[in-house]
């Protein structure tokens, strides 16, 4: 992977303060599983509710995530983009062109447009907007919504300096954010955006196999959640190699090196890389359709 742009991540919340963001107004059109984590951290940034407009396929639906996410419902698209500051789009992907064109006459001039979605590139967005049009590409994911996700950041040809910090600081509390390259994306979406999926899955069947050997729901859920991000926020505080945390917790001869002989023999280690590859992959591809 090129890394000449990437940063050094950096716990968001610990960066310096960016721009004021209180009298700023945002549309999100589109809060649904990803869109509402991006409304809490845009809430969490500073963005007051009131300016904060949310807009998903119907009223109804509106007025739903916005109760539950402690935002405004618009009451059309159209008035969720009056004025606006900033658009986010969190449409599914194959929606996102057609939305664009759709929007385009409405966009306030130099909103900057803020697309989630996974496998449009920034030219494509650019393309069916006014020339000159602020664009830049978010790919977060869901553990945001606690400020402790990550989210990418790629910024569109007309996108200023000034345009870069706002969005900074409008994520500055979603744990780390980066700015990363187009081609970066499929690496980041394998290690953030679809992680968050994978962790998930992981920790669904590691809970799965404590009950069956014997513990009670409630402590096998609270003994695997503590115990991740118990071993993720040593690693985070430490800067150990995970491999030499790993041999400090394998005794001789004992249950954990056990174990960790099953977890090579049955193809953990291979599984979870196929597992990424194969996100990483259908990026690229998404990208190329
Ligand atoms: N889910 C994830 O973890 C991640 C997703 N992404 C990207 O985020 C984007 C959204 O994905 P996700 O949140 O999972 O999808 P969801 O289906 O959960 O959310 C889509 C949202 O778009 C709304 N919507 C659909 N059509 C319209 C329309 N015409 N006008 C306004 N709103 C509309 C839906 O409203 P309603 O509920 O009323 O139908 C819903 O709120 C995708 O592009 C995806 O690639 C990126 C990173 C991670
Ligand atoms: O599954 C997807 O396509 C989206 C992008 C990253 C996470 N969810």
């Amino acid at each position: 992977m090129d890394d000449s742009t990437a940063q050094t991540p950096e716990r968001t919340a610990e960066a310096t303060a960016g721009p004021e963001l209180a009298d700023l107004r945002v549309a999100v059109i589109g809060a649904g599983n990803m869109g509402g984590p991006v409304v809490r951290t845009l809430l969490a940034a500073g963005v007051r509710p009131a300016h904060l407009r949310i807009a998903n396929s119907g009223p109804a639906s509106s007025e739903r995530a916005a109760a539950e996410l402690g935002a405004t419902a618009a009451a059309s698209r159209t008035e969720a983009l009056e004025d606006a500051d900033v658009v986010v789009l969190g449409v599914k992907p194959y929606q996102i062109l057609d939305l664009v064109a759709e929007l385009r006459g409405d966009l306030p001039a130099g909103a900057v447009v803020v697309s989630l979605a996974a496998g449009i590139t920034l030219a494509q967005i650019e393309q069916a907007l006014p020339e000159g049009s602020p664009v830049v590409r978010a790919m977060p994911n869901t553990p945001i919504s606690v400020g402790e996700g990550a989210v990418g950041l790629m910024r569109g040809t007309a996108v200023t300096a000034a345009q870069r910090e706002l969005v900074h600081a409008l994520f500055s509390h979603a744990g780390v954010a980066v700015d990363i390259t187009e081609d970066q994306v499929h690496a980041f979406i394998a290690a953030a955006g679809s992680l968050a999926g994978f962790a998930f899955a992981i920790i669904e069947a590691m809970t799965e196999e404590a009950v069956r050997q014997g513990l009670k729901r409630d402590l096998a859920d609270a003994l695997v959640q503590q115990t991740l991000r118990g071993a993720a926020t040593m690693l985070l505080e430490s800067g150990t190699h995970p491999a030499l945390a790993k041999a400090g917790v394998c005794s001789p001869g004992g249950t954990t090196a056990e174990g960790y002989a099953a977890f090579e023999r049955e193809g953990v280690r291979a599984g979870l890389a196929a597992t990424m590859a194969a996100a990483a992959e259908r990026s690229r591809q998404l990208t190329e359709d």
